[in-house]
């Protein structure tokens, strides 16, 4: 006998057979008398293989019912003597049958599993519920069956059972039996056990599909809640909360800026903010995720920078529980916390070169694996990166993979500078002030004349952010209303590029200068990031880049 599906589970033909040889209930239409000497003997027989199905069909468990009904089919088959019997499901009402499963005699062709034939007439007959007994076929065929007719002749399919099975009122399978090469008559009580053994079947299957899809359901709610206890740790640490700020300019450069983001905020293009350090990439990024469609999932940030590429490889992805000694639950990367919103990667250009394969996966496909995990991980996300490094230079150094550096430059928008867009800075020096009088309680009606004056004559290498220092350290000291900015302890104007320093040269001269006046004190007050109104972990890798160091 051969089978179709699970190959490898054997086909049992443990029940009782009946010893005369006979098969009960099969009728060979040319011997018709035979149809009425079925033992008492093998009665039973027969009735003890049915109690046995339902029994085992009672409790099976979800992922073995397919394997069971194929394996029932095949001790029916043997036992009752027919050449053939399938199995198939319609899944809803529009979908076309599907065969799950189909046991044959040696010799005879297993029906193929997956979508049924294109045999109309019998498939409507019997999604509709009509029971199909075809003793002689094709003699038995209405008119209109011409394909199934045609079929008939071709396949030697000389009989055929087929019977419709309902579950909750809607025909949700079929069972059928066929003999070929020779006519079968169907006796009526054969057909009614055989439509219980059916539904036993039916029953099983549209249970395990309920279990399988209760099991799916209940995984995304873990996993929703994973993530949702995730995102609000993450939400926490980072104190990202805060609303994004509208911004505004009086520059028609940063204007232009602004308006290439809302234009390609809408969509969900890939976006590298480009531009020097502090000139405002990561408020940026805030705007474009809040003029998104994604505003109501977060913005999830993680700075390249920031981590050694061990870290940062289980930041971003995620690892399984067990991934590595301590690693004693699993952990969702920012990738999934940032599943239908945005991920900010800051720095990218410091992204290690094995990461940034890893990276490229989830840009062109969406998909990656945990550390640790086998399994493929999909998500929707949109990706925003910025970096203050020529990432062309970077590509050709070897130190960035070209096609990632391809497919984070789809849409790049390049920030100015400060000194290039001095419009903006007594506003937004006002602005700052603003901020800090109210959280200092310090009122400041006016700034002294000379102050904005330095501070519009200022080269501003640490663009907006060493802006708000500086602010911040003026208010801290200010004694009354007018505001007094000191200029003095910021990096002197003679720090501007000259016609003949490249901005690298210019910019290692301006660091390694205020490294030297801090004593190489790069954290807390006074340290050399703050005094270059640079984050710490930034100062670092620009050291790196720029081959400063202490010793050297
Ligand atoms: N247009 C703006 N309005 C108000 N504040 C701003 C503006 N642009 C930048 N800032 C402030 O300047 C500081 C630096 O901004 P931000 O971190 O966005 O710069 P960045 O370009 O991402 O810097 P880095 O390259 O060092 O990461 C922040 O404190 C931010 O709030």
């Amino acid at each position: 006998m051969t089978k179709n599906a699970n190959p490898g589970s054997g086909i049992t033909s443990d029940a009782a057979r009946p010893a005369s040889g006979v098969p009960p209930f099969m009728v060979d239409r040319r011997r018709p008398s035979n149809a009425t000497e079925v033992s008492l003997a093998e009665r039973l027989a027969f009735e003890r293989l049915l109690g046995d199905l339902s029994a085992l069909f009672a409790n099976l468990p979800p992922e073995r019912v397919i394997a069971e009904i194929e394996a029932a089919l095949a001790r029916l088959v043997d036992f009752l003597g027919f050449d053939r019997s399938s199995f198939g499901e319609f899944r809803d009402e529009d979908s076309p049958i599907e065969v799950l499963c189909s046991v044959a005699r040696n010799g005879i062709e297993t029906t193929p599993l997956g979508v049924g034939l294109p045999l109309p007439w019998y498939f409507g007959a019997l999604r509709s519920g009509q029971l199909l007994v075809l003793p002689d076929l094709p003699a038995d065929l209405p008119p209109e069956a011409e394909i199934e007719a045609e079929f008939s002749r071709q396949s030697g399919l000389r009989s055929n059972l087929s019977i419709p099975l309902r579950v909750g009122g809607r025909v949700m399978g079929v069972i059928a039996f066929s003999a070929f090469h020779r006519t079968r008559a169907w006796p009526e009580d054969l057909i009614v056990r055989l439509k219980i053994v059916g539904e036993v079947f039916a029953q099983a299957l549209a249970r395990s599909r309920r279990e399988t899809e209760l099991a799916a359901a209940l995984a995304e709610i873990t996993r929703l809640k994973e993530r949702l206890e995730a995102e609000n740790s993450y939400l926490r640490q980072s104190g990202c909360a805060r609303p994004a700020q509208m911004l505004a300019s009086r520059s028609p450069r940063f204007n232009q800026v602004l308006d290439e983001i809302a234009q390609a905020a809408p969509t969900n293009a890939t976006v590298l903010l480009l531009g020097e350090t502090g000139t405002g990439k990561e408020v940026l990024a805030d705007t474009l995720h809040a003029l998104s469609q994604r505003r109501e999932r977060p913005l999830i940030k993680v700075n390249c920078a920031a981590l050694p590429a061990s870290l940062i490889e289980t930041e971003l992805f995620g690892r399984e529980k067990g991934a590595y000694t301590g690693a004693l639950a699993r952990q969702p990367g920012r990738f999934e916390l940032a599943d239908g919103g945005s991920l900010f990667l800051d720095e990218v250009g410091e992204l290690p070169l094995e990461l940034q394969a890893k990276l490229l996966r989830v840009l062109q496909d969406g998909v990656f694996e945990r550390v640790g995990g086998t399994r493929t991980i999909r998500v929707d996300v949109r990706l925003i990166a910025a970096t203050n490094r020529n990432l062309a230079r970077a590509v050709q150094a070897g130190g960035f993979r070209e096609d990632l550096f391809y497919r984070l430059n789809v849409f790049p928008v390049t920030l100015p500078p400060l000194r290039e867009r001095r419009e903006d800075i007594p506003w937004l020096a006002w602005e700052f002030i603003k901020h800090f009088s109210d959280s200092m309680g310090k009122p400041i009606e006016h700034v002294a004349e000379d102050s904005m004056q330095a501070l519009l004559d200022y080269h501003w290498p640490g663009n907006v952010r060493e802006l708000r220092n500086l602010i911040e350290r003026a208010m801290i000291l200010a004694r009354g209303p007018t505001l007094h900015v000191a200029l003095e302890c910021a990096p002197a104007t003679t720090t501007r590029p000259t016609a003949t320093d490249t901005l690298a040269d210019n910019e290692r001269a301006h660091i390694l200068q205020i490294l030297e006046q801090t004593h190489w004190r790069i954290r807390g007050a006074g340290g050399a990031a703050e005094r270059l109104g640079l984050k710490p972990t930034t100062l670092e890798s620009r050291m790196k880049r720029l081959g400063l160091s202490r010793s050297g």
